[in-house]
């Protein structure tokens, strides 16, 4: 193979501005499927993505003439390692690629158009955003919530629970052709974190974090109890599922008011007053992008302001799951959501705006390298300045809340409503992945996809379905986005860890003193230190190895559950009393009286 590094350099370069304008025109046709759901728009998309792969290959194909495993420059080595890793795109057989590309399209039209309809009025349908989501948000009568509840699952579960099986079949069977040969989907996704233990550092994680969750679990199911009745839960059961707030019980923020531990304190629930202020969409997108200038990093584009979709079109279906665009092309960059005026929205969009940050300030690299560190930390951006946002003295800053109680009864009370957030999370975002790693290793088959998914539900969070299930109609994990989606997880599991870290050490760095969860780096009188060394963690994108981008940021290579635990410890210990004589834990053998 060719060893003339500069000859190399010449390649990396022509190809840099062929992938330019490649990933413009997919990516430009995926928005516009995204924003309008046509046969046409599919047909279009998925043309797009062929063409992208066909791309793909020839340049692997190219780059394969090149002795690159010998070469001395590391940077370069790195770009031709990540070009020669197609992933789904090494499949040859144009037929099984296409077939691929247009089951993906498929499932999300299904998702994304799903409604569940009245038992009585088959005419009078939900949509999950915002019907359903006000409903498992607000409603508080056992049997409306479990309508709602299994009204999505019949609606969009069991319409994908056939098409899944062959997806994961085709996925497996084009990955098992790149240069590394993946033996599954699953395997070839690890991959992307460059960390030969990670499955063994996930699982020590999460091991450190369960306890915090557990006494978060029986505190809640215990205020339930007091809620529901002690005959519709069990003071040492699993908790039935649709009674935490949220369609997949991943955030149990809504049942706040169930679960205040000093009531009568200022409300930490904003959303009301945002509604009577009368917020709009845009001033929650402009508050955003003021935080991100305040902290010294790049400010959203006229395009971002004039290209995104914020609010859900009344003309034409779209995909309403909140999403960040990157169009490669150094100045397009767009967000897509079906916003609402509340204060979880207001958080995602930080969230949303967080990916935006991270494009715009990578942008410079080449393709291969406008990346994350690794896919947890494109997830943590957002979050990382949201935890600054959310606290109350800096929510009063902002216009939402009128006075800040500041003594220990309120700051339980603002530890519960973001342990409510990031607690209640933790063993989703670790089980989603390890029900789909082993469907795509074979240890999941479609007779065991739905019992499976139980099993993990339950030996992780602690929860039932409220009514039984039926494995040969029901697939559960196709109600959330990300199955049909196609959209790995356990990137929110590793960014829930990361965000805290990164959180730490930001604080520190802008000069904050006094506890961990009362840090707004904004606040701070270093915080223009803090801002540089967040950019310049951005800037890297993925051309190093995320511990050396996690170096950046923290001073230290590895993650740690040390920092999510030190900003929650005072709740730790208060929850620890209140549940003293509770049951921690669950007995996976109970179930709901149907
Ligand atoms: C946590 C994850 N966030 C996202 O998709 O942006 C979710 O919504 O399930
Ligand atoms: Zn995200």
């Amino acid at each position: 193979g060719i060893t003339d590094e500069q000859q190399a350099w010449d390649f990396i370069w022509d190809y840099n501005d062929k992938a330019e304008s490649v990933s413009y025109r997919s990516v430009v046709a995926a928005w516009n499927y995204n924003t309008d759901l046509t046969p046409e728009n599919s047909q279009k998309q998925v043309e797009a993505s062929l063409a992208a792969a066909q791309f793909d290959k020839e340049v692997a194909q190219n780059a394969s003439r090149f002795d690159w495993q010998n070469f001395n420059n590391a940077t370069l080595k790195r770009l031709f390692d990540k070009i020669t890793g197609l992933g789904t795109a090494a499949q040859t057989d144009q037929a099984k690629l296409e077939e691929l590309n247009n089951i993906l399209s498929e499932m999300d039209n299904i998702y994304s158009t799903g409604k569940a309809c009245e038992y009585d009025d088959s005419s009078n349908c939900l949509a999950l955003n915002p019907d359903l989501y006000d409903c498992l948000a607000s409603e508080r009568d056992y049997d409306r919530l479990r309508f709602c509840w299994e009204g999505w699952r019949d609606a969009v579960g069991r319409k994908l629970k056939d098409k899944y099986p062959r997806f994961v079949e085709l996925s497996n069977d084009a990955v098992s052709q790149d240069a590394q040969n993946w033996e599954d989907t699953g395997a070839y996704w690890r991959s992307w974190y460059e960390t030969a233990d990670f499955q063994e550092q996930l699982e020590n994680l999460y091991n450190q974090l369960s306890p915090l969750y557990n006494n978060l679990h029986a505190y809640v199911r215990k205020k339930l109890r007091e809620q529901y009745g002690q005959d519709k839960i069990s003071a040492t059961g699993p908790i039935p599922a649709h009674l935490l707030g949220n369609m997949w019980s991943q955030s149990w923020i809504n049942i706040y008011d169930l679960v205040e531990p000093y009531p009568g304190k200022t409300s930490l629930d904003v959303t009301p007053k945002m509604q009577a202020d009368g917020w709009t969409v845009d001033r929650m997108f402009r508050t955003s992008d003021d935080f991100f200038k305040d902290m010294g990093q790049v400010e959203m584009p006229q395009n971002f302001w004039d290209n995104s979709m914020f609010v859900k079109p009344a003309d034409r279906e779209v995909v309403c799951h909140a999403s960040a665009w990157d169009f490669y092309n150094a100045h397009d960059v767009r967000v897509k959501m079906c916003t609402n005026i509340n204060m979880d929205d207001l958080v995602t969009i930080h969230h949303e705006m967080g990916h935006i940050e991270y494009y715009l300030q990578y942008k410079h690299q080449p393709v291969p390298f406008r990346r994350g560190g690794n896919p947890g930390f494109h997830e943590a951006v957002g979050d990382l300045l949201a935890l600054s946002v959310s606290t109350p003295t800096h929510l009063q800053t902002i216009g939402l809340l009128d006075t800040v109680d500041d003594d220990n009864e309120a700051d339980i009370n603002f530890l519960m409503s973001m342990a409510l957030d990031k607690i209640s999370f933790l063993p989703f975002g670790y089980l989603m992945d390890q029900w789909r790693w082993g469907v795509f290793n074979g240890s999941i088959t479609p007779a065991t996809y739905n019992q499976e998914w139980w099993k993990l539900r339950t030996r992780y969070q602690g929860i039932v379905p409220p009514i039984p299930r039926n494995g040969a109609k029901d697939f559960d994990p196709g109600s959330k986005f990300h199955i049909p989606g196609n959209t790995p997880y356990i990137r929110y599991f590793v960014s829930f860890i990361v965000q805290f870290q990164f959180h730490k050490a930001l604080c520190d760095t802008s000069g904050h003193t006094g506890p961990l969860h009362k840090c707004d780096i904004s606040a701070g009188p270093n915080k223009a230190a803090a801002g540089e060394k967040l950019a310049r963690m951005l800037q890297m994108g993925s051309s190093q190895e995320w511990p050396d981008a996690m170096e950046v940021m923290t001073g230290q290579k590895d993650m740690s559950a040390q920092a999510i635990v030190d900003y929650f410890q005072p709740l730790i210990t208060w929850l620890e009393q209140q549940n003293q004589g509770e049951t921690l834990g669950w007995d996976e053998s109970w179930t709901p009286r149907y």
